[in-house]
């Protein structure tokens, strides 16, 4: 299996991680962005601009037929992510693999129950990167996306043919022996800082500096430990510390994506944070208190971008 068409849909900050890259690896009619509507024409017209360079990828629609590729990078918010599912539906053949980079445990749940388990490969990312109105600046060697099956002791075809792609292309990659521990560890991160930061609107920097915000950033993060324990998911104290010691390193005034979007007047991606660990909690009859009062409270956050409380 050779990977020679590759479809992008979502050329936003994680996007525009591959786009460049594959671009000039596969050439462009062969690396293709799915958009439609008002969102194609701005990107014909205006591309988008990545560390200083104009780009204008090729744009197919999503009622392209016949053209399927090889692998589809989904890289949408969660707030987009049943449109997505709908509109790449004509790119996937039946040797299609997708990788859908987006934070979360769930998305490949998702995608799987649509297209089936063949043609899903599970990945995040670990990189952070800002995009406003179609520009990025980011050293691309400071960062990874991970991808692979769940176990990838030894690796199948389809992860090869993607690693393959890769490494040609000068794309950053990992391949976790364990991925969904690698997910459940990110997604435990996700919780314990997006949450938090959002909640009391404080960069990373507090973390260095405020016992009571990592107070509540490890109640939190427990409470994603008990449950991937319930599931069978081998993530615990240590996986905490590990953390603890890594964010020391990032830049005092970065914000999680979850602060940035309610800054941003954007609605978050509450449902698939707090909202799924508050979801399975009851599911499997675990207490996940901090969860529920940052689901709440986030959602109040969301309410007031429409000004509705404004006196
Ligand atoms: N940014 C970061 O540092 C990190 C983000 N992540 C995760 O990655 C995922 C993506 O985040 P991010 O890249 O920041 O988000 P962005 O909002 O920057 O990008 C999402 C892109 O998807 C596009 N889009 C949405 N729906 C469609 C559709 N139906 N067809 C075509 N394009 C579509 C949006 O277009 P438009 O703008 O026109 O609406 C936008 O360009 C999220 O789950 C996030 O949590 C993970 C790690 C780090
Ligand atoms: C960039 C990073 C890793 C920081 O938590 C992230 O995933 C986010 O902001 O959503």
């Amino acid at each position: 299996m050779k990977i020679q068409k590759v479809t992008l849909i979502g050329l936003g900050a994680m996007g525009v991680f591959f786009a460049p890259q594959l671009e000039d690896f596969l050439g462009k009619e062969n690396f293709r962005v799915l958009a439609d509507g008002e969102r194609k024409q701005r990107l014909e017209d205006k591309g988008v601009t990545v560390n200083g360079i104009n780009h204008k990828f090729h744009i197919i629609t999503p009622d392209t037929t016949g053209d399927e590729a090889d692998l589809i990078i989904m890289a949408v918010k969660d707030t987009g992510l049943s449109k997505a599912i709908e509109d790449i539906k004509n790119q996937v053949g039946k040797h299609t693999q997708i990788l859908c980079v987006m934070n979360g445990i769930d998305s490949e749940n998702q995608l799987a129950a649509v297209y089936g388990w063949e043609h899903v490969l599970y990945s995040y990312m670990r990189i952070s990167i800002s995009m406003k109105e179609g520009k990025a600046d980011f050293n691309p060697q400071l960062g990874k996306v991970h991808f692979g099956e769940a176990d990838n002791t030894e690796l199948t075809d389809r992860v090869k043919a993607v690693k393959e792609l890769f490494e040609a292309s000068g794309i950053k990659y990992q391949i976790d022996t364990d991925m969904r521990k690698g997910l459940w560890f990110k997604f435990m991160c996700n919780i314990g800082e997006n949450m938090t930061c959002a909640l009391l609107e404080v960069p990373f920097g507090a973390f260095r500096e405020s016992e009571h915000a990592n107070a509540i950033r490890h109640k939190a993060m427990e409470e994603v430990i008990a449950i991937a324990n319930r599931l069978g998911i081998d993530l615990g104290e240590e996986d905490i510390k590990r953390q603890d010691a890594r964010i020391q390193q990032i830049p005092f005034g970065n914000k999680p994506s979850t602060l940035q979007d309610l800054e941003n007047g954007r609605l978050t991606e509450i449902e698939m944070f707090a909202g799924k660990v508050v979801e399975m909690g009851k599911e499997l009859g675990i207490d996940t208190p901090y969860n529920w009062m940052f689901y709440h409270a986030i959602k109040v956050k969301e309410e007031k971008l429409s000004g509705r409380f404004l006196p």
